[in-house]
């Protein structure tokens, strides 16, 4: 078992609601979520299709405002905050993961780390954020010479380079096998455990809930648990 519990608040949600309304249909994405994510934290939030979960991450990560309630990053109220309050927050603070890698297919894995560091405050070198994520020995290649996992892990270590304070992951492993999802998780916990960036992480796959520091699940744009977890593992113990 491994024990590390981080304790101070970096995101506070509170009775955060998002409607979307399509021509006369409204959606109740989420319906009043009630949530704090601890600094050096990594949580992992599951729930089924249409749960809210890309909603609420996406608040969080400033790519969208809530219908009601308030979100605060540290003492900043994001609910509050303008577009261009919303930017400089994103692009100080934040780094993200989706399902689907978004690499320039003409520029190396170096170059296409080198595209964040290069607009960075205090960013790290691309060759030691590609070696964080244990790509030392791609750094020359393309992402069509690269596997699913190993273009996944240079999106990693996109999203790393500019050291952020959260790294929030939608579906990260979503697009790979067992084997090369092992190793994309590996680079998110290490990321976490090393640097301390508080992590949600949103899967389909319950099994990863394991190498959380907490579990959060959704159902129906609500909160339905929230449980810390007391026996933690590593990426390599979870069965797929
Ligand atoms: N831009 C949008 N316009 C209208 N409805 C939307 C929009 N985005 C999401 N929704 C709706 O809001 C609800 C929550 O969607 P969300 O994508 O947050 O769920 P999710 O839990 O992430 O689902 P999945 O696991 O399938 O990705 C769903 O009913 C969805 O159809």
């Amino acid at each position: 078992m491994i024990q590390d519990t981080p304790t101070l608040p970096v995101f506070r949600a509170e009775g955060v609601t998002r409607v979307y309304q399509t021509g006369a249909v409204k959606v109740w994405a989420l319906r009043g979520v009630d949530l704090s994510l601890t600094e050096g934290e990594m949580v992992v939030l599951l729930g089924a299709s249409g749960s809210g979960k890309s909603t609420l991450v996406n608040i969080l990560g400033g790519l969208d405002l809530p219908s009601g309630g308030r979100v605060f990053f540290r003492d900043t109220e994001l609910s509050q905050a303008t577009d261009r309050q919303l930017t400089a927050f994103r692009r100080d603070h934040v780094g993200f993961v989706f399902q689907f890698y978004n690499l320039v297919p003409s520029l190396s894995a170096r170059e296409n780390v080198a595209l964040v560091t290069e607009i960075a405050r205090d960013p790290m070198p691309p060759e030691e954020a590609l070696e964080r994520v244990g790509l030392a020995h791609r750094m020359d290649h393309f992402p069509a010479e690269m596997s699913g996992g190993e273009q996944q892990r240079v999106a990693i270590a996109r999203a790393i380079a500019k050291r952020p304070d959260v790294l929030l992951c939608d579906e990260p492993t979503g697009a790979l096998d067992s084997k090369t999802g092992i190793q994309v998780l590996d680079a998110l916990y290490e990321v976490n455990r090393d640097l301390g960036t508080a992590t949600v992480l949103i899967t389909h796959n319950a099994s990863i809930q394991r190498i959380a520091h907490r579990v959060v699940v959704l159902a129906d744009g609500k909160v339905v648990r929230d449980d810390p977890n007391t026996d933690r593992v590593l990426p390599a113990q979870v069965s797929w």
